[in-house]
């Protein structure tokens, strides 16, 4: 978990955020003089709250402090999660602001008794750290609620695309697992027709066949390559990801059945007739959206 300082001078809201504390406190601290104000340390401190680290999460500072999926995911965790509940928790900077919150809301009482069933390492690890109690998923086998992200997000049928983070074959299967699936995510992801490349886990040694089967019903299969290392990124199961640009999907359903079908493919990231609630972060609010 990182720590931002948030503090309002002159009608002006000063935020400043670091992976650790002391670093926040300089930071914030430097901030506050050029707006010439002058807090001790400890008054800082009185600012700080924990929030997700960007560390481990693919879209980075940009994407974790972006106001809308802080606002959605947030939201989602205060509206749904009731103490009691075996919760699963999504992947990705929207979510993470979900996990940080149910963390915070456990601390302070507000909730108890929650179980976390992560989709993820990244998930697993912010849960840890937010302190929410973890089950493996081979422990239960329903969920009360998943809080999970998307890639887009369409209100047709509704239907979201995941896997940008690589986990949509864990997801598929936690998502599936909760009486109701909540999508938290932002504004700038709804699209009608879905146009985001569609990630599809295949198995190493059928990438080239899959590649063509896919080519074949009109996709662009790209292999995704990892970041500070050589080569192709590995999903947790040990698998590669294609992403399949199809240009604008308008037959999602026909797509997703193609798909299902190609042998060698192990999951996809079209995700149909799932989703019971979208938490849609907007430049001011959060559209709530209920199907
Ligand atoms: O499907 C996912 C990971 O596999 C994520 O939920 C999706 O990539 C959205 O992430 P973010 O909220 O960071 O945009």
């Amino acid at each position: 978990m990182a720590k931002e300082f948030t503090y309002e001078a002159d009608g002006e809201e000063l935020r400043e955020w670091a992976e650790d504390e002391s670093d926040v406190v300089e930071q914030a601290r430097a901030t506050l003089d050029d707006h010439g104000v002058s807090l001790s340390d400890d008054e800082i401190r009185q600012h700080v709250e924990v929030v997700p680290s960007p560390r481990r999460i693919k879209s980075g500072a940009d994407g974790v402090f972006d106001e809308r999926r802080r606002r959605g995911g947030q939201r989602a965790a205060r509206e749904v999660v009731e103490s009691g509940m075996d919760l699963g928790l999504g992947t990705g900077s929207t979510t993470a602001w979900a996990v940080a919150e149910v963390g915070r809301l456990l601390r302070e009482g507000e909730l108890e008794d929650v179980r976390g069933v992560a989709t993820s390492l990244q998930s697993h690890e912010l849960a840890k750290e937010a302190g929410i109690p973890l089950v493996s998923l081979d422990q239960v086998t329903e969920l009360d609620v998943t809080v999970d992200g998307a890639d887009q997000y369409s209100e047709e049928e509704p239907t979201v695309i995941k896997g940008g983070g690589g986990a949509h074959a864990r997801e598929r299967v936690i998502d599936a697992m909760a009486d109701e699936l909540v999508i938290a995510t932002d504004e700038e992801k709804a699209t009608d027709p879905l146009d985001f490349p569609v990630p599809v886990e295949v198995m190493p040694d059928a990438r080239s066949t899959v590649a063509e089967d896919i080519r074949d019903l009109g996709g662009d299969p790209e292999l995704r390559m990892a970041e500070r290392k050589d080569g192709p990124l590995f999903t947790a199961n040990g698998n590669l990801v294609l992403d399949c640009d199809f240009g604008g999907l308008d037959d999602t359903h026909g797509t997703a059945d193609d798909l299902d079908d190609i042998p060698g493919v192990l999951e996809h990231g079209i995700f149909l007739d799932m989703v019971d609630t979208v938490y849609l972060g907007t430049a001011e609010d959060v559209e709530v959206l209920r199907f």
